[in-house]
């Protein structure tokens, strides 16, 4: 079952975006290549950009491929019409170590639909002309093995996906993985967690791209009733360790906690688990994206 994610493990994704008095009512009209698309920048450009204009990285992830990958694909768009600053999206995998029940199940209904990782990347290769904020692409280390790092990274490259971020590979072996992300111009995000020894982090956060990924709670994904207060002073020693962006995840599901974590200083904050479970839990997909519209537009007032 799933087990705790470990000190030195890491993480990534990015953005670039509008206000919400942008904000068009969503329609359901799939865009064709031509609509969006000032093309994304990368995560850290995306963070630098954010920053002059004083404003906190909105990133929410989904897992690819449920309900379906054709309402994934509407759903990254409605995330980036709705201001996310970089969209994370999760390749199912069958042994989520750090994931807990509703990633776990999301990427077990996925797989049962077939999703792979070939579908996917054809999928992220219409959408993502589409929109304006860069593409983290989450995944376990186990699919990257199988295709070879070097394919797997050309690939990511090749459909313009900024960022990876990769949970179960500590930090002494990335070695690999960083030198093929430099190569084809992907930023490796690397996470640190409450339990991570400062030195360690001092490590990880050298080493890590795009932004630090602060795991801000020891266990596994999912949304918990309240922001541990540990953040606060988590992030203090990653800020003195690095001027590095640094985006807090795990277990931020309301708004309040996105304000929270915003006033202690974080440049981004992560919400995952909840963004799943509200396309899990409508009755129908086109409810589902409904309601995530409505969902993103509430988590990102809060950082206003
Ligand atoms: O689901 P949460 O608690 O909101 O956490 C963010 C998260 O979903 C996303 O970044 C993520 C999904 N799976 C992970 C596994 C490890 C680290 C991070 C992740």
């Amino acid at each position: 079952m799933a087990a705790t994610l470990k000190a030195g493990f890491f993480l990534q994704s990015k953005s670039g975006c509008h206000s919400l008095q942008r904000i068009k009512p969503f329609r359901f009209k799939p865009p064709m290549a031509t609509l969006a698309a000032v093309p994304a920048v990368g995560l850290s450009d995306t963070f630098s950009k954010l920053k002059r204009q004083g404003k906190v990285a909105f990133i929410p992830y989904i897992t690819a491929g449920d309900p379906d990958l054709s309402t994934t694909a509407q759903a990254l768009k409605v995330l980036d019409s709705c201001g996310s600053d970089i969209i994370e999206i999760g390749v199912p995998y069958s042994d989520p170590l750090a994931d807990g029940p509703v990633i776990q199940a999301a990427a077990t209904r996925s797989l049962a639909r077939g999703t792979n990782f070939d579908k996917i990347i054809a999928m992220l290769k219409d959408v993502i002309p589409q929109l304006s904020c860069p593409i983290a692409l989450f995944s376990y280390y186990n699919p990257i093995l199988k295709r070879g790092v070097q394919t797997f990274m050309t690939t990511l490259k090749d459909v313009g996906i900024h960022g990876l971020v990769v949970p179960d590979v500590p930090l002494e072996e990335t070695e690999i993985l960083r030198k093929e992300a430099v190569n084809n111009n992907v930023e490796l995000v690397l996470l640190t967690t409450p339990t991570t020894p400062i030195p360690r982090m001092k490590a990880i956060v050298e080493a890590s791209e795009g932004f630090v990924y602060l795991v801000s709670s020891v266990g596994v994904t999912g949304a918990r009733t309240s922001v541990s207060d540990k953040v606060q002073s988590l992030l203090h020693e990653i800020k003195e360790a690095t001027s590095k962006p640094v985006a807090v995840g795990f277990g931020i599901s309301k708004p309040e906690h996105v304000k929270q974590v915003a006033r202690w200083g974080a440049d981004g904050v992560i919400v995952g688990s909840a963004m799943v479970k509200v396309l899990a839990e409508a009755k129908s997909p086109e409810e589902g994206l409904k309601e995530l519209e409505n969902f993103t537009k509430s988590l990102k007032v809060a950082l206003l």
